[in-house]
Parts: structure tokens; sequence; C-alpha cells
């Protein structure tokens, strides 16, 4: 099948290369010269594990193609993805201007029948306006369906194809023919193509992060009890997660979730219950727990330090908002340095893939060290942001000898307590006793 992908992002550079990989002819289209002549150089702008080995493969044998001419991109598609940005607009709610735009510019140019999916993550009743604006536009017939994307930043190639489920907004008999066919290699496993109207695959998407965010924000709530009433949210997380009702996976209590999309998607639905006059309380406290949580460690670190950082020097290991990704949109660590900066701390940092994003935004107001033992030389403490499996086990001999004081504040819960006190450091974690070499107390 001849397809084209608008938006050449974390999604549609997903999109496309997964569906190359599948033996369609994929045309990725973007605005952002750069990142097409990068593309066209064979250079991936973004660092997504496996996706280069798609990539490759794929652009070697002519399968997928970039550009900036949108005419061009389209060209013969049968299906045209949009994949571009939908930002939080000034109130909160998703910004559909990227959306429109380009839903402006497609109708005078499509030339044959062509279905478009909507893959970003847009409020309930969007693909009736992007009808409307390619309508206005266009002299042939056209469906517009909404397909959320449900891939998660670091297992994106994995999860797009082998999704847990596909699900398919229209109520087009020939949308759904043609999606049916597109989507058929992904799902030989029995995953299920799920249809139903527009507006609910809309509204399924903002619900499936929103629910992920209160499972996140929950687990927080519970971790700062256990604080107060000395128990331990990790041994609390097993003890629920078995419970199949409940399920293992977003159990983990820590510095509050980031990223581009639930902190952009929980605000977004909350603005779409408020649009229909609905007081939708539980969005409100899960916006309000992760915002006290990304702030949660900065008071702990300054009283250990009998409230003055100034002059001190933090390690911080971790700036991505999530292990495997460079993408550093509302990462807790950029926060939390933000606020050890303002409090007269000097920081270094270390982090596998985000140091260039980093680097991009923070400039030379901290230091980057090449390796994570290079952040701690001469710290006074190590704070985690992010748990790379990279600094889960590490030789705490050489830590030893570059750290100025055998102290960790973990905002990630990487370490077991027994192990903090086997290596005798003073560990502040997540919902957890403190460690103290001497003795263990509360929190
Ligand atoms: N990042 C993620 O993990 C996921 C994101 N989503 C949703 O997918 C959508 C896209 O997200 P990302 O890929 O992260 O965004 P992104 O910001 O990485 O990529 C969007 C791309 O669209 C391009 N663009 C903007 N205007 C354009 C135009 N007029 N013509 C062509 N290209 C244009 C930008 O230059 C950029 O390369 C959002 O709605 C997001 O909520 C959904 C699931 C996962
Ligand atoms: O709409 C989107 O863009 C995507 O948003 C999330 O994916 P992503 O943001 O890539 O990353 P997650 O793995 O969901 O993590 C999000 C944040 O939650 C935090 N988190 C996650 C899990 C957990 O148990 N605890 C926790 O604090 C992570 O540290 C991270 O900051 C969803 O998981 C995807 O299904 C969805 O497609």
């Amino acid at each position: 099948m001849k397809l084209a992908v608008i938006g050449t992002g974390y999604v549609g550079l997903v999109t496309g290369t997964c569906f190359a990989e599948t033996g369609n002819q994929v045309v990725c289209v973007d605005i952002d010269e750069r990142k097409v002549e990068k593309l066209n150089n064979g250079i991936i702008p973004i660092y997504e594990p496996g996706l280069d080995v798609l990539f490759n493969r794929n652009t070697a044998e002519g399968r997928l193609k970039f550009t900036t001419n949108l005419a061009e991109g389209i060209e013969g598609a049968e299906v045209i993805f949009l994949a571009l940005p939908t930002p939080p607009g000034e109130d909160g709610s998703a910004d559909l201007k990227y959306i429109l735009k380009v839903s402006d510019d497609l109708g005078p140019l499509l030339k044959q029948y062509a279905v478009i999916v909507d893959k970003s993550t847009v409020p309930v009743g969007t693909a009736e306006k992007v009808w409307l604006h390619i309508s206005r536009g266009a002299k042939i017939d056209f469906d517009v369906v909404s397909n959320p994307e449900f891939l998660r930043e670091g297992v994106a190639v994995d999860d797009f194809m082998k999704p847990d489920r596909v699900v398919i907004g229209t109520k087009s008999d020939k949308a759904k023919a043609v999606l049916n066919k597109l989507y058929a290699p992904l799902v030989r496993q029995g995953n299920p193509v799920i249809f139903m109207d527009e507006r609910s695959a809309e509204m399924t998407k903002y619900a499936a992060n929103a629910f992920l965010a209160v499972k996140i924000s929950f687990m927080n709530e519970i971790a700062n009890l256990c604080e107060k009433a000395g128990a331990n949210v990790d041994d609390i997380r097993r003890g629920i997660g078995t419970d199949s009702r409940i399920g293992k996976r977003f159990l983990f209590a820590g510095i509050g979730y980031g990223g581009s999309c639930f902190p952009k998607d929980v605000q977004a639905l909350a603005k779409t219950a408020q649009e229909y006059d609905y007081d939708f309380k539980i969005l409100k406290s899960v916006m309000d727990v992760n915002t006290k949580q990304k702030s949660k460690l900065l008071p702990i670190i300054k009283n250990h330090f009998d409230g003055d950082l100034k002059g001190k020097t933090i390690a911080v290991w971790g700036l991505a908002f999530k292990p495997y990704t460079d993408d550093i949109r509302e990462a807790p660590a950029l926060e939390n340095i933000r606020a050890l900066l303002k409090e007269g701390a000097k920081v270094t940092v270390y982090d596998p893939e985000a140091m260039d994003n980093v680097r991009n935004v923070l400039g030379n107001q901290i230091n980057y060290a090449h390796t994570s033992y290079a952040a701690l030389d001469d710290a006074d403490a190590l704070v985690i942001m992010t748990e790379w499996p990279l600094f889960r086990t590490p030789d705490f001999g050489k830590m030893n000898l570059l750290l100025k004081n055998k102290l960790i504040f973990d905002g990630r819960n990487v370490y077991e307590l027994d192990q903090m006190k086997e290596v005798g450091y003073t560990y502040y974690s997540i919902g957890r006793e403190t460690v103290t070499p001497e003795v263990t107390q509360n929190a």
C-alpha cells in the first residue's frame, strides 16, 4: 500500500518506519527542513532503541522516503497519517493548530479517495473538525479516521509492531477495510483491532493515558503515606500488583510522571471535562499529586545539609523523563536541577542519551560528565532522577573514592534497602525508610 505520514517525530517516524517494514511504500513529510535533511542522509534525529535497524533496511530498499513537500509526499497515498504535535494551549486544552493547518493544506491536494488517519492525541470532536477543514478544499471523496497511538518511547518499535490492541474510530466501511488490511500483519497473534466511532476512539486515548497517570499518582500517595506510617511502598506494590485485577505494571512510585504525553493529556482531558461542564475530580488530584511529587526531593536534600546548599556539588544521574529515550520534555530532572541551582548548588549531570538535549536547554549552568562515575567526582551527594539500568549495579568501591559523602537521594527507588545498609550509605528514597550507616529510622 502507498502511505504518507505527515509529521516525522517520535510517533510519525516510528509509524512510517514500521509500516515500511511490513512492505508498504511510505513517504514521511515534515516541515522541519533540517530534520528531513538528516533523515535523507541516514541520520535518525531521535534515540529510539531498535529503530535504526528497520530504518536502515527500509531506506536502503527504497520503501521509506522523506520530504518537506506535502503535495509530493501524499501523491498516490491510499492512507495519510497525521502524526502532528498537539501541545497544550494557553488554557491547557490541546492546541489543534498544526492538525488543522495540515487539514487545510491537504484538501486541494487530494487527487483520489484517501483515508486520512489521525494518530495524534486529540480531543473528542477533532475528526469532525479535520473533515470540515479538508472538505473546504477537497473535490473528491475521503474519510477521516481516529486511530490513536499507544506506543511508549523507549520501546516504541516493539509497541508498534506488537500492539496490545489497535483502536480505529470510523463509521466508514471503506476506511475500515483499508485499515484492517494495513494492520493485519501487526495483529497476527490475535491482539484485537477494535472498531468504534471517531469520538469514542479519541476519548479512548485520553482515558488510557489518564488511567495510567491515576495509577502512578495513587502509588505516589501510598508512598508518601508509607513514609509516615513506616511501611515500604515496594512491598505494597508487589503485594497488590499480583492481584490480576490490579496488575503489576505502572505501580512504581517515584518523583512523578513526566514526558510529552501524560502531563499534557491529563490536563487536556480535564479541560474537555470542563468544557462539558463536568467536574472530573480525580484528574485534578492526579495533577496536584504529580506537581507536588516532582518537587518532593529538594526539601529532603536541603534538610540533610541543614537547610543550605550553597557551594554544595550535587551529582545527578538521569535526565530523560524515563530510561531508553533522549526525550526531556517535562522531565522531572530538569525541574529539580533548576531548583538545586536556585539554592546555590553546583550540579554535574550524566545521562546515557539525553545530555545533548539538556545542553540545549541549560547550557553552561551545569557541568556535563562523560561517564556516570565522572559525575561523582568531588560531589557532596548523588541524586538519581531516571532509572537507567546502568545505574542499578554500580561499583560502590569506585563511588566511595569519588563522592565526598556516602550519600544518595534516589527518586526512582533503584536500590534495595539491604544493599544500601551493606555498603554503608545514607540513602533516601521514595516511600521507604531512610537508611543511615549507624541506625535505620523512618523517613
Ligand atoms: N511521543 C509519544 O510517545 C507519543 C505521542 N503521541 C501523540 O502523537 C502526536 C505527535 O507526537 P510526537 O511524535 O511526540 O511529536 P513530535 O514533536 O516529536 O513530532 C511532530 C512532528 O511534526 C512536525 N510538524 C509540525 N507541523 C508540521 C506540518 N505542518 N507539516 C509537517 N510536519 C509538521 C514537526 O516538525 C515534528 O517533527 C501528539 O499528539 C502526541 O500526543 C501519541 C502516542 C505516543
Ligand atoms: O501518549 C503517549 O505519548 C504515550 O504516553 C505513555 O508513554 P511514555 O510517555 O512514552 O512513557 P511511560 O512509560 O508511560 O512513562 C511516563 C512517565 O510515567 C513515569 N512512570 C511510569 C510508570 C510507573 O510505574 N511509574 C512512573 O512514575 C515514567 O517515569 C515517565 O516519567 C503511555 O505509556 C503510552 O501508552 C502512550 O502512547
